[in-house]
């Protein structure tokens, strides 16, 4: 009783009318209606949205998209591995692999990829590289000893950056090289040599301190810049005298938003971030989608990898001889429901491109 006749007192404040920027809160934290029927296989993902027509009446619509696997909110890290532990372990055998997460500001994408800190919540990058350390080690016993080292890069503005490096940002010109045997360096970056699995949490954790002392200046930065962390891997076989490289490169792409959301046009430093990532991730785009007009048979289809820094760095790990795998991250909310439904868009367009077959990178002893 006692609580009812307090909260009948406090009534008249609480049932005041909601200001406008209450509704605004109320509408950009409503969940979007998301359903995945597919209980089997896990494959599909429908989104609903009902709004009200100009003459008032109820409209709904629907989208259903399908792809490899669809994960649900409450999956874990541990299961999301599961689907491209194969895939990047296969760079021990020589191929070159690249694993993007494309998505909105905030939709999960450094959280897929580098995780929290916790064993259950390691990201993609810690697990890649602890399960590439636990085959490599299986393979000893077949006479494959191998090298690994890596490297963490940001693209910004279309300047690269090395995460791993100490002195600051945008002050060394980086230059991306690829050589003839399908090796890509960039000029005056730091290649730390990767003893351990664990030694990656350090990496990760320099390369987060480094990105924080750069956002002091420029707001946002891990949400308007790219971030590749590259994991070479060299193997010799002493018994059979063969020899491998292959590269495992982790993406963890710029905000895919655009222009009018994230309110670039009212600054030009934003402007300006918000053109070079949509310039990115459109010649992103390009790239996959010529490389399927040429996995199509369409003859000598030119790869336009130069129209961007992040194309041409991975210009070797997207091609016709690597295996690329996109994860896309996904707002839960109603809000975001037209951004959601661009980055699906994308994805099928990624996810129906075929890119010609991987070979490995093996040489025989000659
Ligand atoms: N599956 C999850 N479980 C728990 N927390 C999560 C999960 N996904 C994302 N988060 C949290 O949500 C917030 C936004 O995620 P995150 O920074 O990974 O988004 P993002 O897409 O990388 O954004 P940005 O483009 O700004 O870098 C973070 O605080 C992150 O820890």
């Amino acid at each position: 009783m006692v609580k009812s006749t307090s909260s009948t007192g406090g009534s008249s404040s609480k049932l005041a009318s909601p200001t406008p920027e209450d509704e605004e809160k109320l509408r950009e934290a409503a969940k979007a209606e998301i359903t995945y029927p597919d209980k089997m296989d896990h494959k599909e993902i429908v989104l609903r949205s009902s709004s009200e027509s100009a003459t008032g009446q109820e409209r709904k619509d629907e989208w259903a998209f399908n792809f490899d696997r669809v994960f649900e909110p409450n999956s874990t890290q541990s299961e999301v591995f599961e689907e491209i532990s194969q895939l990047a372990q296969s760079c021990t055998d020589g191929y070159n692999v690249c694993v993007f997460a494309y998505g909105q500001t905030g939709s999960g994408k450094s959280f897929t990829m580098e995780g929290g800190s916790t064993e259950s919540n390691a990201g993609m990058i810690p697990r890649a590289v602890e399960q590439v350390f636990r085959v490599s080690d299986e393979l000893k016993s077949k006479g494959w000893i191998y090298k690994m080292e890596g490297q963490f890069l940001e693209i910004y503005n279309e300047t690269i950056n090395d995460l791993l490096g100490k002195g600051e940002f945008d002050k060394k010109k980086h230059e991306i090289k690829h050589d003839k045997s399908g090796r890509t360096t960039v000029t005056d970056v730091n290649i730390i040599p990767l003893t351990s699995a664990n030694q990656v949490r350090s990496l990760l954790a320099l390369a987060q301190s480094r990105r924080t002392v750069a956002s002091t200046l420029m707001n946002e930065r891990s949400s308007r810049s790219h971030s590749v962390f590259t994991l070479r891997i060299l193997g010799e076989n002493a018994m059979t005298g063969e020899s491998c490289e292959g590269s495992l490169n982790l993406v963890d792409l710029a905000g895919s938003e655009r222009l009018e959301k994230s309110g670039a046009g009212n600054d030009k430093d934003r402007l300006k971030e918000t053109q070079s990532i949509n310039k990115s991730l459109s010649a992103l785009g390009d790239v996959i989608a010529a490389l399927g007009e040429k996995g199509e048979g369409k003859g000598d289809k030119h790869i336009p990898y130069r129209n961007s820094k992040l194309t041409y760095l991975l210009q070797n790990s997207l091609s016709g001889n690597s295996k690329t795998l996109m994860v896309l991250n996904l707002s839960p909310l109603a809000y975001h429901l037209n951004e959601s439904l661009c980055s699906l868009r994308f994805a099928t367009k990624v996810n129906n491109t075929t890119i010609g077959t991987a070979k490995k990178q093996i040489k025989n002893p000659s």
